[in-house]
């Protein structure tokens, strides 16, 4: 273990375990997990640049069931990113750090499509490279919290929640980068995800194109950026990008399906659901050692906690 881990495993019991307290110190020590002014970047200066591009919002509900749904919120710009929504995001995302009942997230797009990507209007107003470059380090640090990556930075996982990008329409350019900041994707029949960065002149900038190597494979990925690939729900079951078509109509709609589907995954006492995400990430983001030393941490947060007294009491049989 790291020295900065040591510190922060200990600042972690001296908080008493308390994600919610956690969340809040982390805040206050370091809003940013990749990027911060060691790198030059100025989180609030860019935050200004943004608001300067306003439209849209990004909505938060957070659900008594411990499931909370974000809601990309333009449909007359077919829910391209404005800049106010970046500020937005990042400041929905604090506010899932601080949600110490949170088990499980949805983003969707509103109006029945995903996301365009970042709004045209604001990307044409920032296409110097100054600009553009800090864009992309604030949107990658709260895309980074999103998905709760670890980084050397910030070892800890502060939103250890299950994420779903449920898919319906279009997730274009930032959108498609978007539904990899999810740790699942699921389509509604018809949804397409397509990484048009090809056809802009650029590559992804939000992380989308690291996180989709770890996704399909570096072979795929090169398709599919290569070829800016249309990549319906079919193509998408078959390179593992999507976990499921939401098929069943008159089942409730796609929201309901995709809660339905998470619902599995989320069944459970808080505490526990957010120690899977835990060792699910670490195992996937941590060189091995690292990883077996934060499971044993993990674990010891559960052992002898009240989800793992009430199984031994009630002497339950797995059948
Ligand atoms: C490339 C990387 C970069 C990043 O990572 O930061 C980006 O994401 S750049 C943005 C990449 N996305 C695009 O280029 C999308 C461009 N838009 C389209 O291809 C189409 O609008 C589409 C396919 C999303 C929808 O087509 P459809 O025919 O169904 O509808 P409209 O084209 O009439 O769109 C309705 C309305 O929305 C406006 N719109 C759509 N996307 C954007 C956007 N990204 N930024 C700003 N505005 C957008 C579109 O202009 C229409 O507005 P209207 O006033 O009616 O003309």
């Amino acid at each position: 273990m790291s020295a900065r881990m040591v510190l922060c495993a200990v600042r972690q019991h001296l908080l008493g375990g308390s994600r919610g307290a956690w969340a809040r110190f982390l805040q206050r020590q370091s809003r940013g997990c990749v990027y911060s002014s060691v790198h030059g970047f100025q989180q609030e200066e860019i935050r200004e640049k943004l608001q300067a591009f306003p439209g849209g919002s990004i909505e938060l509900l957070t659900q008594e069931s411990g499931l909370a749904v974000l809601t990309i919120n333009y449909p007359s710009r077919m829910n391209a990113f404005s800049g106010s929504m970046m500020v937005d995001l990042e400041e929905r995302v604090s506010q899932l750090e601080g949600w110490t009942d949170g088990k499980g997230l949805i983003v969707q797009g509103a109006s029945g499509t995903f996301c365009s990507g970042s709004d045209l209007n604001a990307v044409r107003a920032l296409t110097n490279p100054q600009d553009g470059m800090k864009m992309c380090m604030f949107m990658q640090n709260t895309l980074t919290r999103l998905l709760s990556t670890f980084t050397e930075e910030c070892p800890q996982c502060r939103l250890p929640m299950i994420s779903v990008a449920l898919v319906e329409g279009r997730a274009l350019g930032g959108g498609a980068e978007l539904t990899t900041a999810c740790d699942f994707r699921l389509m509604a029949p018809g949804s397409v995800i397509q990484f048009v960065h090809k056809h802009m002149g650029l590559v992804p900038g939000w992380g989308g194109a690291a996180r989709l190597v770890r996704i399909v494979g570096s072979q795929n990925a090169l398709k599919l950026l290569g070829g800016a690939v249309k990549v319906d729900p079919e193509l998408a079951l078959q390179i593992g990008l999507a976990e499921e078509v939401l098929q069943g109509e008159g089942t409730g709609t796609p929201l309901q399906r995709a809660e339905n589907w998470l619902s599995v995954y989320t069944k459970g006492p808080a505490p526990v659901i957010q120690a899977v995400k835990k060792v699910v990430l670490s195992g996937r983001e941590l060189p091995l050692s690292e990883a077996l030393r934060t499971e044993k941490d993990v674990f010891g947060m559960v052992w002898g906690g009240p989800a793992n007294m009430q199984a031994l009491a009630s002497k339950s049989k797995h059948r």
